[in-house]
């Protein structure tokens, strides 16, 4: 049985009373497929209904020809393996099972139904103190809970921070995350995890990397020495930060050479109207050597995030309205 296969199990019993448990794997057949929410560079992400349970769901399409031809079968594999290790977290898109046809691989999902996190961003331009300081705590709490199982995501942006109907964090997109403690392929055997927790965990694990992030919110270690680590999320996690409140990234230029100029440069300012004590967590966040960023745990201690009930009481509280920072 695939590891998360789609199984829903009928209890019958048989003459004696001893249960007979049917193994019914859902399919294609098995939803209503609607609108298409998004689309990968090689997959798309379509909201679909099970016809049975009438529960709605995110179902991510992709075309096995596709894959093969474009030689993505390495993550798409690394997407399934990293969402079935992040599966307890409530900040995390839930992967249920995954099922196939001849054409297509098929992952069901939780629905984001509040849609990107950027688009919300675009339409109030900025988020006020209150709410970038709940966003910014789920998703500090998601990248908590990613590094804790041993994942770095590499690419984290407003776009692949989707929120739910409650219009709570969801982080989504996981083909170019890294799991760390893997043996990769072509190493001698050396086990290249430090203790978890580590923030530079990851550094100098995977020489060649192909993998770049997108341009504004790329880590410097990423751009000077090829690797990127734990830490490298929490450079991301300042860059949204900053542009929730800001409502542009730090780091933005003409084209993406001048962008990696201006990141390898640490070439940023704040806006006048940039609130103090959120300067001070951006200025200990967007720092060019990777061992000398706020770690998770002084981040949760940091003044701006004063009064966020950390754990459970994160998720279970109502989202704040949504205002503009004026
Ligand atoms: C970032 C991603 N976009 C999206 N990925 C997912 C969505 C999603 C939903 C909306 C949305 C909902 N309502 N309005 C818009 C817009 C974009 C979405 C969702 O609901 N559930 C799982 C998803 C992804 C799962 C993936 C880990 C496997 C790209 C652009 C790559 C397709």
């Amino acid at each position: 049985k695939e590891k998360g296969a789609a199984v829903s199990t009928r209890q019958d019993v048989d003459a004696n009373g001893r249960p007979i448990s049917r193994i019914i794997k859902k399919g294609v057949k098995d939803f209503n497929f609607g609108r298409t929410l998004g689309e990968g560079s090689y997959s798309t992400v379509l909201a679909a209904t099970d016809r049975q349970t009438l529960r709605e769901y995110a179902i991510k399409v992709l075309d096995k020809r596709h894959i093969i031809k474009e030689k993505k079968v390495k993550y798409v594999n690394i997407e399934r393996d990293t969402l079935n290790r992040l599966t307890d977290h409530p900040g995390i898109v839930r992967l249920y099972y995954t099922f196939q046809d001849e054409r297509s691989l098929y992952f069901v999902l939780d629905l984001a139904s509040g849609g990107e996190l950027l688009g919300v961003l675009k339409k109030m331009a900025t988020f006020d103190e209150e709410c970038t300081r709940f966003y910014g705590a789920q998703i500090l709490d998601s990248i908590a809970y990613m590094h804790s199982r041993g994942v770095i995501h590499r690419d984290l942006k407003p776009e692949n921070v989707l929120l739910d109907d409650q219009m709570h964090v969801k982080i989504t997109d996981f083909g170019t995350a890294k799991i760390l403690g893997l043996r990769p392929p072509q190493r001698d055997g050396v086990e290249d995890t430090a203790a978890a927790g580590d923030p530079m965990d990851g550094a100098g694990s995977d020489r060649a990397v192909s993998f770049v992030g997108t341009a504004e919110y790329v880590s410097p270690e990423l751009l000077t020495d090829k690797n990127a680590c734990k830490a490298s999320d929490l450079w991301a996690f300042g860059c949204i930060v900053y542009q929730l409140l800001a409502g542009r990234p730090p780091f933005k230029a003409g084209n993406e050479y001048q962008t990696f100029q201006k990141i390898v440069a640490l070439d940023y300012s704040f806006p006048d109207s940039f609130p103090e004590v959120a300067k001070d967590l951006v200025g200990r966040l967007l720092v060019l050597d990777p061992a000398k960023r706020l770690p998770i745990e002084q981040i949760r201690g940091h003044p701006f995030f004063e009064g966020i009930q950390w754990g459970k009481g994160l998720w279970k509280q109502k989202a704040p309205r949504l205002k503009s920072f004026v």
